[in-house]
């Protein structure tokens, strides 16, 4: 949950300047990020957890400790307090050194050492401030006291761009309102803004753990704060599902496994990366519909994002190849600035040639036994099937998910067999896969395609109803709308 305003965007020509050249070389560009926060001997939180999330996510990371705390998967046994002097040496040491992107508070557990904090701040200004108020563990103990309150909304609040405290933090900092619900931690989320930070993310303990850092490794790489959150939440949902297994420490709060994404999912050998929710609204682009309307492929598929579109799959039949590469390529570098994911239609080569997220195949396309041998495991793979059988197939042939339909008369594929709601519901039903429902969906017919409610079914994917339309965006954002509002009947 955040207010609306936007970060100081970063200047375009930044660089590091520790990296020392002395020929003409050009200089790579590496995020850099600071994080202010306590040691977490459990390495589920804290310093551990803000420097594993930056190198899985590529940012430089560097590390002010505030605090030392013997703390394991049952919870904190103790607290050490560095000295406010060595916290601010730490501080002087890095920040007269680096050119930080993004500076994150965590645990600051004194007076004094918000006070040190704010000095360095002062003679070293940063380009963005995230701050975690941290003051509570997941598991319930204390890491900063009351005494931190005042300082915290009178001077650290007002000059963070934004602010992450979960609802027990959030509520401490109201004076000890009730945040239970969802409409409750809204309006904390506003009476927060009013403290002065440019944005305010209320989190619950269930779905949003470790999104401070995750922000402040995003923002480092440029993203807009929209995206950034959007991003995080994809990240901890995908390494909460990935963790959920896998036993470490014997206490209730097992740390989430940061470096999920390079691990390989033992049930398949592949990578577990695929989160079956981002079907709910698959955008898919036609070339002819956006030679109609006058559009190029990259902006059709920036105003789906825009719009909410969930996943995109490029389906240019008639683009040239070099010409769809070149787009293609762009549209990559889009999506992933927003954490979507692309998906090529039939062309595996320009899959592989501008490093999409993964393909979808049909049945007359390449087999997808042989897509996964060329594209390796950690590529998405989606494959049409209108039977039962087809999806049992997909199945064994190791695809991701499954597009069904076409659920309604299309004119946008022609010769295409219909198979009715009926036709899909049998298909879900059967599948061990996630589905993902086509054909002639639209506004219109999206509530009663989401309410044959099988599980299975994750969502519709879409082509004339947001691009055979003057305004794409227009269109995603009324269809994103329909199909939130259909969630909730279901
Ligand atoms: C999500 C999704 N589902 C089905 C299709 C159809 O794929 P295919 O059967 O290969 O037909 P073409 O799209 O290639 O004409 C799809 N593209 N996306
Ligand atoms: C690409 C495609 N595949 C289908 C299938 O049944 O597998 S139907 C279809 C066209 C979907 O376009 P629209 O949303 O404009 O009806
Ligand atoms: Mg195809």
């Amino acid at each position: 949950m955040y207010s609306l305003g936007g970060i100081r965007s970063l200047p375009a020509n930044w660089r590091s300047t520790t990296a020392s050249m002395t020929t003409t070389e050009s200089v790579r560009k590496v995020p850099q990020v600071l994080t202010v926060a306590g040691s977490d001997s459990g390495a589920g939180a804290g310093i551990q957890a803000d420097l594993k999330v930056c190198a899985a996510r590529g940012v430089y990371c560097a590390s002010v400790i505030t605090a030392v705390t013997a703390q394991n998967t049952r919870g904190v046994q103790s607290v050490h307090l560095l000295p406010p002097e060595f916290v601010s040496e730490q501080l002087k040491s890095v920040l007269s050194d680096f050119e930080f992107d993004v500076v994150k508070t965590g645990m600051l557990p004194s007076t004094e050492i918000v006070e040190v904090l704010l000095q360095n701040l002062s003679e070293f200004p940063v380009r963005a401030l995230v701050v975690d108020p941290v003051m509570v563990s997941t598991s319930g103990h204390v890491l900063a006291g009351s005494s931190v309150l005042s300082i915290f909304r009178e001077r650290l609040l007002p000059i963070a761009d934004i602010i992450t405290p979960n609802v027990k933090e959030a509520s401490a900092l109201l004076g000890g309102v009730k945040i239970e619900t969802v409409e409750e931690m809204r309006s904390a989320a506003k009476l927060l803004h009013e403290m002065g930070p440019r944005f305010v993310l209320v989190k619950d303990f269930k779905t949003f753990v470790e999104c401070g850092t995750l922000l402040l490794a995003e923002l480092a790489k440029g993203s807009s704060m929209l995206s950034a959150v959007k991003v995080a939440k994809r990240f901890v949902d995908n390494a909460l599902d990935y963790s959920k297994d896998i036993v470490i420490g014997t206490g209730k709060q097992g740390p989430f496994d940061h470096f999920f994404s390079l691990k390989k999912d033992p049930q398949s050998s592949r990578c577990s990366i695929f989160n079956p929710d981002d079907l709910f609204l698959y955008a898919v682009t036609d070339s002819r519909m956006n030679k109609k309307w006058n559009r190029s492929i990259v902006d059709a598929v920036k105003a789906a994002i825009e719009g909410g579109a969930t996943i995109i799959q490029l389906r240019e039949k008639e683009a040239e190849t070099r010409e769809f590469l070149e787009e293609a390529k762009s549209c990559v570098g889009i999506c992933r600035s927003h954490g979507v994911c692309l998906l090529i239609n039939d062309r595996i080569d320009i899959a592989l040639a501008c490093d999409a997220d993964g393909v979808h195949v049909g049945q007359s396309d390449m087999p997808v036994d042989l897509v996964r041998s060329l594209l390796g495991p950690d590529k998405i793979i989606g494959v049409s099937c209108k039977t039962p059988e087809q999806a049992h197939q997909a199945w064994k042939d190791g695809a991701d998910y499954i597009g069904s339909g076409g659920v309604f008369p299309t004119n946008t594929k022609a010769n295409n067999r219909t198979i009715g709601l009926d036709g899909l519901k049998t298909v879900c039903e059967a599948s061990q896969l996630p589905v993902v429902a086509i054909g002639g969906i639209g506004i219109s017919n999206a509530v009663s395609v989401m309410q044959i409610n099988t599980p299975n079914l994750k969502g519709v994917a879409v082509v004339s109803a947001l691009f055979d339309q003057e305004c794409v965006l227009t269109q995603t954002k009324k269809l994103h709308k329909t199909l939130e509002e259909s969630k909730k009947e279901v």
